[in-house]
Parts: C-alpha cells; structure tokens; sequence
C-alpha cells in the first residue's frame, strides 16, 4: 500500500480535539436509538453508532435489530447533525450501509480475522467515498490487521483508518481484551498518516477503565476515541457492563488530557536530550550484558553436547525465573513485564543452544 494521506478525512471534519465516536452498543429501539443521539448533542461527539448486526460469542444473546434500524441512523443524522457510523459483518450489511447513506463503516474484530469475509466487504464498498474503519483482529496479529486495510485499499477506498479495540487472551487479566499497545505503535510507524481510534468500552469490558485507557491512547497519539454510551446502561440489551451515560461521558472528555506533539521550550529539549543521553548509555550495557550472557550460555550448551544432556533444564529455569521476580519486585519493576523479559531471554538461550549441540 503506498503511502497516500490516509488522514484527509479527519482534518476535514476541521475538530479542536481528538475524534469523539460515541452510542449504544446495539441499537435497541428507535426511542432508545433517538435518546442517546439527542444527548450526545451536547457531548463532544461528532459520530453516532451503534451496532445493528451484532457477532455475538454464543447463539440466544441479543443479535441485533438488522436493517430495519438503519433507517433509525438516518433519522439521528437528520434531527441532530451527527455522523452515523455502523459495524459490517458481510457484503450484504455494506451493501445496505452505502444505500441508507452510513457515513463511516466499521469492520468488526471477527470479520477482520476472515480475509474471505474482508474482499467480499471491499468488493461491495469498491470506491466508496465513505469512511472505512478496521478493527483489529480478535487475535493480536498485525499483519492480518494490515492486510485488512490494504484489501480496501485496493478497492479504491481512500477514507481509511484504524479502530483498536484490544486482543483475546486466555491470561488473566483486568481487561476484556488485553491493549497491547505496541500493535497499534507498529501499525502506526507502518502507515504514520493512517488515523487510529482508541476504544477503550471492549478493552476494558466494564466501566471503570474507561477514562485510563482512553488517557493512555490520547498519551500514544491517537487520532480519536470510540465510546460505548447508552441512557441507561444497566438496562442494555447488550454489553451493559461496559456502557457509559452521556453525562458520563462528558466528565470523561473533560478530564482527559490532549498532549503536545513535542516541547515548545528549548530548557525542556535541553533535559530531554541529557536524559536521552543516559538512556542511550544504559541500551548499550544491556545488549553488551545479553550478548555476554549469551556466551555463557553457549559454553553450557557446549558441555551439556559433551555429557549428551537436554538442552531445558526446567528447575534451573524456575530457579532463575522465581529469583529474578522476586529481584524485579524489590526494585519497582511490573512483575509481567519482569517474566515476559525473562522468558524471551530464555527461548533465546535455547536457541542458542541448540546451534551448538546440533551442530
Ligand atoms: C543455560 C542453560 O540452559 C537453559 C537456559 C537457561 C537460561 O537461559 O538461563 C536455563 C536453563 C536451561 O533451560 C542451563 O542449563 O543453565
């Protein structure tokens, strides 16, 4: 994909602040839709979605009013100005999206998975001037990501951009889907034009996290937020945990920072460029500490060749692994970030290993 301006459409909406989509997850009824989009008036939002074909995990759950509700987005663009915005899941829901005038058409994260699924979407949305945004795959693979919206590239769709919403994962953790944020930064140094959209409502899956992950996106630049907003969000027919009131919302909007793009004041530039500096110095102990470890390990590998012995050495392993969390607790470091480290050290080791005893 060549790289084109990929963020006309988003300087063209002429916006002071990063792009607010906001809505119901499902569009419920026209009452329900008219509510929200009228209360989102006087909310930063310039879009309104909501989802009318819903993906749902399990057959029985509420699945979406379908067609009939697109006529309901027409009517919210018409009595309050906002922009609608809709989740396609196959050819025919695009089909229809272009024909009741849908102004921005969101792929879903299980679509984006289905490379069959996404070319039969770009096939139907072939040249539209519409805006065409890609969720990430549910799985944290970017070039399926990528893929995604070179397809629509090629279909001659140039109002493109990004939605990221998290990826599965069977680890616990506090987030319905875990940010992964160096996804997007790699997406972002890809296609630096491409506009990313942050949503925290299926990150977090409840309504806690919202603000966190949404000043963390704003801190990554990210180019706008997509939040789930109902009147009455415990009542909601789908995902009630994760929606927030439009009242809500606007606290939220209110509280959250937008940050400088770089300093203004050459004093700052002058600190940042001595810490710099030292950061540099310290990148260039560690590759020398890893590359030293590293020899070590491949001395091990040599008398472990010698004595006809396995390369896994599982209580060594667990040893080094329960020291050195107990070490990065002691000096502040993120136990996760601690054993992802160690492990990726280790499968290197390994790998080293094996040049030598295979060799
Ligand atoms: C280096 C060794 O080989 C493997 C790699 C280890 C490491 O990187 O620290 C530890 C145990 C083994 O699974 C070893 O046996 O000590």
């Amino acid at each position: 994909m060549e790289q084109v301006n990929f963020m006309t459409w988003l300087e063209n909406m002429g916006l002071s602040h990063p792009l607010l989509i906001a809505g119901p997850c499902s569009a419920e009824t026209e009452e329900q839709v008219m509510e929200v989009a009228h209360a989102l008036k006087k909310t930063d939002a310039t879009v309104f979605r909501a989802g009318i074909w819903k993906p749902r995990t399990r057959p029985g759950s509420f699945e979406g009013q379908g067609g009939k509700a697109l006529a309901w987005l027409q009517r919210v663009k018409k009595e309050t100005g906002l922009l609608t915005a809709v989740e396609v899941g196959n050819a025919q829901h695009a089909k229809l999206a272009l024909e009741f005038d849908i102004d921005i058409i969101w792929i879903g994260a299980r679509t984006t998975v289905n490379p069959f699924a996404v070319q039969e979407i770009a096939d139907a949305l072939q040249g539209t001037e519409k805006i065409v945004l890609v969720k990430n795959p549910i799985n944290p693979d970017l070039e399926l990501w990528i893929g995604a919206i070179e397809r629509l590239h090629k279909s001659g769709i140039k109002n493109l951009g990004a939605i990221h919403r998290g990826f599965s994962t069977f680890r616990k953790s506090k987030y319905r889907n875990i940010p992964n944020w160096q996804i997007p930064i790699d997406l972002k140094t890809k296609y630096p034009t491409l506009p990313i959209i942050n949503d925290p409502s299926h990150i977090c899956g409840e309504r806690e996290g919202i603000f966190d992950v949404s000043q963390t996106a704003l801190d990554l630049k990210f180019d706008g937020l997509m939040i789930e907003t109902h009147c009455h969000p415990d009542e909601a027919w789908s995902d009630a945990k994760q929606q927030i009131t439009p009242d809500r919302l606007i606290e939220i909007t209110e509280d959250l920072r937008v940050r400088r793009d770089t300093f203004e004041k050459e004093e700052y530039l002058v600190k940042l460029d001595a810490l710099r500096k030292e950061i540099n110095a310290i990148d260039a102990q560690l590759i020398e500490v890893l590359s030293n470890r590293m020899n070590i390990v491949e001395n091990i590998g040599l008398v472990k060749k010698q004595g006809n012995v396995a390369i896994l050495q599982n209580t060594r392993w667990q040893e080094i692994l329960n020291k050195v969390l107990e070490d990065g607790q002691s000096h502040g470091l993120n136990r996760d970030f601690v054993e992802s480290v160690f492990k990726a050290i280790h499968q290197e080791s390994i790998d080293h290993q094996r040049k030598i005893i295979d060799a």
